[in-house]
């Protein structure tokens, strides 16, 4: 009502500080860091034969988490038009109004910052330099160039978020194994069926954003073949660590139940699809990766 001012309460001070910080930790895009820093978890426990140092873990993971968060941040500042135009993201901090762009671009220098000096400090300059890069290949690389311009944005994008495994490895050894680049390997090509399944799923939120998706430039149809063939060779992929001799028996009967029920999905998708095949394609994804990390960590200490 005019004439009247809102008297600010404590309740009312709280109720805003509290979903300040909602908006904060929503930029960070928490579900995707936490399933990132459990391939980093296995790329540490394989990097070590018996126990590991938990404290360096608990440190080298808070550095990860900090600067994987940081690169979601900007990644939110830099895409705040985009996200604005698409049903799935109208809602985010920027778009919604819940942020400034000052305050979100704020939040992810000191996050980045923070997670960088951690991992120089108190883990070792390639842990720190490494995840650096991979905050440059999201949030620059990815987000500014690749997005936009090529529906191979999220194939060679996806090298960023392959990385976390590679970054546990060096944060317990200080050198890169090659066991580290298999396990790298294995997410990389999981990417894209993660993804594109997705943008099957939302192809009209990105024909409005203008994105080059690869359901827009080349059709559903192209798309779905696509992640049929990129999860066959997924499944050949996540043979590797068993042919190698780095995992077990346990590792290889989980990892094939894993794939074929991801080919499953795929093969569905482009054979009897129904309305919800593809998003439930992309949410199968997420669980095969977080289960096969877990086979393989299980493996690891049978
Ligand atoms: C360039 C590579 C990638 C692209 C383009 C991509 C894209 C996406 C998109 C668009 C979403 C939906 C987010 C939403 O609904 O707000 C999503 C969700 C998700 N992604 Fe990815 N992703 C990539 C790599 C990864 C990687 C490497 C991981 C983890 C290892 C990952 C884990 C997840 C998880 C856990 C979710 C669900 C998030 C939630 O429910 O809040 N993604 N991804
Ligand atoms: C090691 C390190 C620092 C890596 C950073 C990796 C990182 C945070 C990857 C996130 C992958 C992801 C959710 C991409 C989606 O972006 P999008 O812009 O296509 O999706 P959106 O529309 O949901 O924002």
């Amino acid at each position: 009502m005019d004439g009247y001012k809102r008297i600010p309460t404590a309740a009312g001070s709280l109720g805003e500080a509290l979903a300040l910080g909602r908006a904060f930790w929503q930029l960070t895009k928490p579900r995707v860091v936490a399933l990132l820093v459990l391939t980093a978890w296995v790329g540490m426990m394989l990097a070590t034969t018996g126990l590991p140092d938990f404290a360096r873990m608990l440190v080298a993971s808070l550095g990860i988490a900090m600067v994987s968060g940081a690169a979601a941040a900007f990644n939110h500042v830099l895409d705040h038009k985009i996200d604005a135009r698409m049903a799935r993201t109208r809602l985010r901090p920027l778009p919604s109004g819940r942020l400034s762009g000052a305050q979100a671009l704020g939040f992810a220098c000191a996050l980045a910052a923070a997670g960088f000096v951690l991992l120089l400090v108190e883990v070792n300059a390639l842990t720190a330099w490494l995840t650096l890069a991979g905050l440059f290949g999201y949030a620059v690389v990815y987000t500014v160039f690749l997005k936009r311009a090529t529906p191979q944005n999220i194939v060679i994008g996806g090298v960023a978020g392959a990385l976390p495994p590679v970054l546990g490895w060096t944060a317990m050894t200080g050198t890169v194994g090659a066991e580290a680049w298999l396990l790298m390997m294995i997410v990389f090509t999981w990417t894209p069926p993660h993804f594109w399944a997705l943008a099957i799923h939302r192809v009209e939120d990105y024909r409005r954003a203008g994105l080059p998706m690869l359901p827009v430039t080349h059709g559903i149809e192209f798309t779905r073949t696509l992640v049929l063939l990129y999860t066959v060779l997924l499944l050949a992929v996540c043979l590797l660590p068993y042919l190698v001799g780095m995992s077990g028996p346990f590792y290889l009967a989980g990892s094939l139940a894993l794939n074929l029920r991801f080919l499953h999905h795929a093969w569905r998708l482009k054979f009897a699809p129904r309305a919800d095949t593809a998003i439930r394609t992309f949410r199968f994804s997420i669980t095969h990766l977080m289960l096969l990390f877990l086979v393989l960590l299980a493996d690891h200490y049978l």
